[in-house]
Order: C-alpha cells, then structure tokens, then sequence
C-alpha cells in the first residue's frame, strides 16, 4: 500500500480503531493526523507517535486523504468550521453512518471524489468489516486506495446501491455490539451458576472465536448446518434451543436489525 497522507477528523472510537489498527499494519504513524477537541483523546494517539491537532482545518489542510469520523450529528458543525478548506485537490471518505453523498457533497461543495464507509471495531485487532460505496464518478485508483486502507485493517465489501448502506451498518457498523450484548448475557448466566468471572469470559471468548473461525473456514457450510452440528437429538443444545426458539430469537434479531435500519434512514434525513 502506498502511504498517503491521512487525516481523521474525529479521534473517537472508531477513529482509534483504523488509526492504532493501521499502526499495527505498519502504517508510518507521521504519515497520520488525528484531530480531536478533546486533549485525553490527542494524548492516546500522540502516544503512538501519530501527529494530533484540535484544528480541523489544519488537519484537513495537511492531508491527501480525509476521513471524517465525527458524528452525524456533528457534521454540518464540522462541515462550518472547515468551509475555508478547498478540497479539490483531496479524497474525502466519510465513515460517518447515515449521512449521503449527496449530504456530503452539499456540506463539502469543494470535494471531487467521496466513498462512504462503514467499518467497525473490530478493525482494531485487523478483523473489521466495512462495506464501501462510490458513486459512479469515483475513480478506480480512488476507490482503491479506500479499498487497501479499509483492507489494511479487516475485510471489504463493496455495494453498488447507497441505499444498502442501511444495511451495511445494521450488518457490519453495528454488529459487533449484538454479539458483545450476547456474550454479556451469557457471561451474566455463568455467573449465577457459580463460575467465575475469568472462568465464563475465557469460556465465552474462545467458543465466540471458534464458532467465527468454523463460519469463516467452512465458507460452503450454511450456519444451519454448523449449528445442527453441534446439536445433538435429545441432547443439551437442543434444550438451549428450544429456549431460544420459544422466546422468538430469530424474531427478535430480525426486529433489532430492522430498528437499525429505520433509524439510520431516520438519520440520513435529520443530519
Ligand atoms: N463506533 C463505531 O463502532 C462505529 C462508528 N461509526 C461512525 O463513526 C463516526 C464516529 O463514531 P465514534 O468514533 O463512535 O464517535 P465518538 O464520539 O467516539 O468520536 C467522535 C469524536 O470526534 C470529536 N469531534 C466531534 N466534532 C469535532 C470537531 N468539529 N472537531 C474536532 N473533534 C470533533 C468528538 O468530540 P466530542 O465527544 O467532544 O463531541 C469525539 O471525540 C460516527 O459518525 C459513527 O456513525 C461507523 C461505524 C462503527
Ligand atoms: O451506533 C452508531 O450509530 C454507530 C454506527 C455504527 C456503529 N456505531
């Protein structure tokens, strides 16, 4: 990969996780500005060596690549504060969820080339997922320098349509959080039954770890026949399953989901 200049607006959680998850791959740390306006999140990056600012148009103003990474909420402030910056000459990817190209293009009037993207944590530990959307009039070589940056730090996936992106966040952006919300559940199970705490995490951790590694290695495997695997006729899974059948998982995963869309289409028309 070849090493542009990079700025984050925006030095959250999300930020942290391309930015230090980058590092890890060997990403010259001079070659990235973080800018935050808050100085304990500055001081985690300048403690990587990565060059911080709380200016968002001199970090806008340095780099060949600006990644906005504030929240919804916060973009047309950031798109105020930066007006005097011209981006012609500058590749913008936004990771921002719900806010459009055409948002986008409206609050940066400057910008030439946007690609929208949608990672996730997990790009801290080089096992994100983020899916990628170019309007047609993005070049190859742009999308694919979005595309080696986002690969640096987990998988890509790339959709045609924006309006995918909806699900995208409910898939990709937002997952992680279902699947820590169901090792926390289980964790709080194993405790009322008399493990510890160290015992139910490294128990939880590494089943989560195997039951991704079998998905991911078996890719001709549908997951139903991964979960039948392990579930024997008459056996103990089978009385978990049950349980879950009856209280609607599916169900209530496929509401969850949809409330994610509908709120980030929510979004896209309030920010
Ligand atoms: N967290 C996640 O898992 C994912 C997040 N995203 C997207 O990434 C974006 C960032 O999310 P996340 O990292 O969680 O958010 P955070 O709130 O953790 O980070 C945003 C940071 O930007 C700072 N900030 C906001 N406006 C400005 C500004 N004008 N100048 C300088 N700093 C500013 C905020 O400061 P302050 O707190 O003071 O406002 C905050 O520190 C969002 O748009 C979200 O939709 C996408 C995928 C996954
Ligand atoms: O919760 C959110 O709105 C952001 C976008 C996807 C993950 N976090």
């Amino acid at each position: 990969m070849s090493h542009k200049f990079l700025s984050f607006i925006g030095g959250g959680n999300m930020a942290q996780a391309i930015v230090f998850g980058l590092l890890k791959q060997g990403y010259p740390a001079d070659k990235i500005t973080v800018c935050d306006r808050n100085q304990a999140k500055r001081e985690l990056f300048t403690a990587q060596g990565v060059r911080v600012t709380p200016n968002a148009q001199t970090a806008a103003e340095q780099a060949e690549i600006v990644v906005l990474a504030v929240k919804p909420q916060g973009a047309a402030e950031l798109a105020q504060t930066i007006s005097a910056v011209n981006f012609s000459d500058k590749f913008l990817i936004s990771i921002m969820a719900a806010i459009s190209v055409k948002k986008l293009t409206a609050l940066f009037p400057t910008v030439r080339h946007i690609v929208r993207v949608m990672p996730n944590t997990p790009a801290l530990v080089s096992a994100g997922m983020s899916g990628l959307f170019a309007p047609p009039s993005v070049p190859d070589e742009l999308k694919r320098q979005a595309e080696s940056l986002l690969k640096a730090v987990g998988k890509i996936c790339w959709v045609e349509n924006e309006s995918d992106m909806h699900s995208v966040t409910a898939a990709s952006g937002s997952s992680p959080a279902y699947f820590f919300l169901f090792m926390e559940a289980m964790q709080q199970a194993l405790l009322a039954m008399g493990l510890n705490n160290q015992q139910a995490r490294e128990l939880i951790q590494q089943s989560a770890l195997g039951a991704a590694k079998m998905a991911i290695e078996n890719p001709q495997t549908p997951f139903t026949v991964l979960r039948e695997n392990v579930t024997s006729k008459g056996g103990t899974t089978a009385a978990a399953l049950v349980v879950f059948n009856e209280r609607q998982f599916a169900q209530t995963v496929q509401l969850a989901m949809q409330a994610c869309v509908a709120r980030s289409q929510e979004m896209e028309k309030l920010f």
